[in-house]
């Protein structure tokens, strides 16, 4: 039998993967953007103009691999679970710092600074250098990769620390957790708890600052990452149109998102809401331009809503409660709601199958599994966050929802109507 290139995939796929590559380098060179590379100062994040393109490669990409290995093959990989132990170990013991910016160092010296034997550190920094986590120019010799020089970053390494640490433990436990209290809706019978003497991550992270801290940073580290940063939220929104408005960041965390709302549109006042430990931490790091309009408040947003505000804006709040707490959370706001308010929630919006790039998905159904494991709950599509609010009260009216290319989170939007 001759090969016939019209019916193979792999032939269809890798003359798309040319042609989009083609149009990604024109799109990066009209953005005087420097070919994509693991080189330590590469740039972090693409324009959005190439977007579309790098979505299209990428994918074109990965089906060939997965095409071209075997079925077992496939699943070893994606299983990935070995990541997390090399992945683990570089967090846990800062070595992306001690590796130095441009320069080079060696087995031996990052075993001397760790405390580690030499040969696990050459180990576990030869699988990390299978990921793209540092190279080895020479035999012995370590040097950055724009994935490790990322890590130097506390900011970042508390995600990657916050992962392999909580996350990953709470993971290998969801399945156990799945049969045992089946379809709860109770964050201390997750993943989690199992893995933490029955303490929810809520009860966990109340009791320990330090892991609170590391937690905090890991929701940071999210706006060092095209799909999550910040620059979403300024442009996903109109939020000029609203002109002077109060608005409530209900557990804004380090407020690190409205801060930024509030520096771009100055008719913006915001009130950051979160528990005491929060707002202890965050509180005294206002810029002094900000002063007038930015304050932190120490509030527990299952209680009544005690700032009357017209807008309530929840960024990745809801997603790891389940329907019954969020559905109090909502509730919660009830008193406080004048006619026109509004609430804004930043929050993936999950797709149909096979609705958005296949990677973009694979993120999201990751992240789904997290809230499953993490905290008894899960991401939503359009129809549940309508659902959910349609449930929590009638006289929420859905509003609108918007979400860019290249932006994980959507921003949805209800408005509470007095009457119904
Ligand atoms: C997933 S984080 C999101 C933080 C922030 N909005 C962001 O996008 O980075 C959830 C936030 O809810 C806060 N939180 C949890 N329970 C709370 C409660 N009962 N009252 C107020 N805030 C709470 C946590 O402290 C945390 O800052």
């Amino acid at each position: 039998m001759s090969f016939d290139p019209s019916t193979s995939r792999l032939a269809k796929l890798t003359t798309s993967l040319l042609e989009t590559v083609s149009k990604l380098e024109e799109a990066l060179h009209a953005q005087r953007f420097p070919s994509p590379s693991f080189d330590e100062d590469a740039p972090a994040l693409f324009p959005k103009e190439a977007i579309g393109v790098r979505d299209m490669a990428i994918d074109y990409a990965a089906e060939i691999q997965d095409l071209l290995q075997g079925p077992l093959d496939i699943i070893y990989r994606h299983g990935s679970f070995n990541n997390c132990v090399s992945l683990q170990a570089i967090s846990r013991f800062k070595i992306a710092s001690l590796v130095p910016a441009g320069g080079k160092t060696t087995y031996a010296n990052i075993a001397k600074e760790t405390g580690l034997d030499e040969r696990a550190v050459r180990r576990i920094i030869r699988h990390a250098i299978t990921m793209r986590v540092f190279r080895e120019p020479e035999p012995g010799i370590i040097a950055h990769t724009q994935a490790s020089k990322a890590l130097t970053n506390p900011i970042a390494n508390d995600w990657v620390s916050c992962g392999t640490e909580e996350m990953w433990p709470a993971s290998a436990k969801m399945v156990e957790a799945l049969e045992k209290w089946p379809g709860s809706q109770e964050p201390n019978h997750t993943g989690f708890a199992l893995a933490n003497n029955g303490e929810s991550i809520y009860q966990v992270l109340t009791g320990n600052p330090e892991r609170a801290y590391r937690f905090s940073n890991n929701m940071k580290a999210y706006m060092l990452m095209q799909e999550y940063n910040v620059s979403h939220v300024i442009t996903d929104y109109d939020w000029g149109s609203l002109g002077h408005v109060q608005l409530v960041d209900v557990g804004g965390g380090a407020g690190h998102v409205t801060m930024e709302l509030a520096k771009h549109f100055p008719k913006i006042s915001v009130v950051v809401q979160d528990m005491e430990r929060m707002v202890e931490k965050e509180g005294s790091r206002i810029p002094i331009e900000l002063a007038e309009r930015f304050k932190y408040v120490v509030h527990d947003m299952f209680a009544p809503q005690a700032v009357q505000a017209d807008v309530y804006y929840f960024r990745w709040v809801f997603h790891n409660w389940s329907d019954k707490y969020c559905s109090l959370i909502i509730k919660a706001l009830i008193p406080a709601l004048k006619p026109g308010a509004r609430v804004i929630l930043n929050e993936a919006c999950m797709p149909d199958p096979g609705a958005i790039p296949y990677w973009r998905e694979k993120y999201l159904r990751s992240f789904d599994l997290i809230m499953g494991a993490g905290f008894a709950a899960h991401e939503r599509s359009i129809d549940e966050w309508k659902g959910l609010f349609a449930e929590a009260d009638p006289r929420f009216t859905f509003q609108s929802v918007n979400q860019s290319e290249d932006s994980a989170l959507a921003i949805i939007e209800f408005v509470w109507a007095a009457e119904k």
